[in-house]
């Protein structure tokens, strides 16, 4: 028993060696005596000043990481002024925080949510997940190792590095998984280089069953992180432990990256993930307003995917803040709302959309010409296809009615104003025209 509790101890300080600065570890964390009482972590601090600033300062990146190292996410820890008894205090309970503590696992970084259970599938991400499950499958066999996963942000690397680190540790609980961050990994070299305890930094992740180091074009230009990540690699790589990596760009193409890295991690397997088609993006945010316990319906989903085209991130933020406006307001999410609520989110987008595009599609899409739109013909068959063109571009632009009245073979505001009220009119009465203007939008969006 004093034997668990000082290595979990010890390895606490290990990792807070190379997490906080020299002075802080010698002057509040090292002096610490551990203990076990009742299953909980019980740090013993000289006085009452030290344990205050413990508490305030440390507390809760000790508490995470005795826990990720204890494998138990109810194990307490705690500080008391004093030292530690002679005579350990054991209840039933330590039991199972003692069985825990001598498995050799480790969780780390991985969040328990973003899973393959909740990662939506469309043409733009099937091949990357197919591969990342088959990794997460068998880690560490030779035609997956390395895995490098690229693609623009904000389009799921991240979610599916997690999903492969949970589907992992759900079959191999004892696996030692280890997901961090490119930057967070630079960070913590030079702490443990500066903490004098680079040793212990480099057994830490040499000694991994799995290691995913997400957007890895950080370590562009920083030549001691390139070294220590290369021997790692090595280490983990002979010894069949699998190794995972994201960046912005293909493997080959990381600027600023020694070669015999990039050439590694073309070893394996690489994949690539794009940005999703409209009706993935559709499926993305029914399935988030889903997991929030939001009903959503299709037509504000499919708004909000026709403006935001590119980023599930971004994407993922609008339905936030539409969700968050609707609970302050207490009104239905509902595509005017929706239109209210994130205009200028929606602005930010809409100059993506000319009038001249606009002009273009609604003519094809009618069988007109564009020149039509813009003459002074008044008969229906023209005059119905500009209200809903003059309409499109009030909706999808940000041009003002005069300007919009001018790229209509210079029309006043008033008739840019009445073929908006019109068509709106008309949508709500009209099943055909709401169809025409919800195809163009489409069309104009995707
Ligand atoms: N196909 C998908 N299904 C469900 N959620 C998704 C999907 N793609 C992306 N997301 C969500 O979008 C958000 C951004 O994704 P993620 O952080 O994985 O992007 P990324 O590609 O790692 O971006 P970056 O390169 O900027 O780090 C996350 O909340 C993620 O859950």
């Amino acid at each position: 028993m004093e034997q668990i509790v000082s290595s979990l101890w010890s390895d606490c300080l290990s990792h807070l060696q190379t997490k906080v600065s020299a002075t802080d570890y010698s002057t509040w964390l090292r002096p610490l005596q551990a203990d076990l009482v009742n299953g909980e972590l019980v740090l013993y601090a000289q006085n009452q000043f030290v344990a205050n600033w413990v508490q305030d300062k440390f507390i809760t990146e000790i508490t995470g990481l005795a826990r990720f190292l204890a494998k138990s996410d109810e194990l307490q820890v705690s500080l008391r002024v004093g030292s530690k008894p002679t005579e350990p205090q054991a209840t039933p309970v330590v039991e199972k925080v003692e069985s825990e503590l001598v498995s050799p696992n480790l969780r780390t970084g991985i969040t328990e949510t973003l899973t393959f259970g909740n990662f939506v599938q469309g043409k733009s991400n099937q091949l990357a997940k197919a591969v990342a499950q088959q990794v997460a499958a068998n880690p560490g066999e030779n035609h997956c190792n390395p895995f490098s996963l690229y693609g623009g942000t904000g389009l799921g690397k991240t979610h599916l590095l997690h999903a492969i680190g949970n589907e992992i540790l759900s079959h191999k609980p004892n696996a030692r998984v280890v997901y961090i961050h490119s930057e967070r990994f630079v960070q913590d070299m030079v702490k443990a280089i500066k903490a004098n305890t680079i040793e212990n930094f480099k057994k830490f992740y040499r000694s991994l069953d799995v290691l995913m180091i997400d957007d890895i074009q950080f370590f562009a230009n920083k030549e001691v992180t390139q070294e220590e990540f290369f021997h790692t690699f090595n280490s983990l790589f002979e010894r069949s432990k699998q190794i995972i990596v994201t960046s912005d760009v293909f493997p080959k193409n990381i600027e600023n990256i020694e070669e015999r890295i990039r050439s590694r991690l073309s070893w394996g397997v690489n994949a690539a993930i794009e940005p999703p088609e409209l009706e993935t993006r559709v499926a993305i945010l029914m399935k988030k307003a889903e997991e929030r316990g939001v009903y959503l319906e299709e037509d504000v989903a499919f708004f909000l995917a026709q403006k935001l085209r590119t980023n599930v991130r971004e994407l993922e933020g609008a339905l936030n803040r539409a969700i968050a406006w609707s609970n302050f307001t207490h009104r239905p999410i509902t595509v005017d709302a929706v239109r209210e609520a994130l205009k200028d989110l929606i602005a930010s987008y809409d100059h993506l959309i000319t009038i001249e595009n606009i002009q273009k599609i609604v003519a094809e899409y009618y069988n007109i010409k564009m020149a039509d739109l813009k003459s002074k013909s008044r008969t229906r068959s023209v005059a119905r296809p500009r209200q809903m063109a003059m309409a499109l571009a009030k909706e999808l632009t940000n041009h003002s009615l005069p300007e919009i009245g001018r790229e209509f073979g210079g029309r006043d505001h008033t008739t840019v104003m009445h073929a908006c009220k019109t068509i709106s009119e008309m949508r709500d009465t009209d099943s055909s025209i709401q169809e025409d203007y919800t195809n163009l939008t489409r069309k104009l969006s995707s």
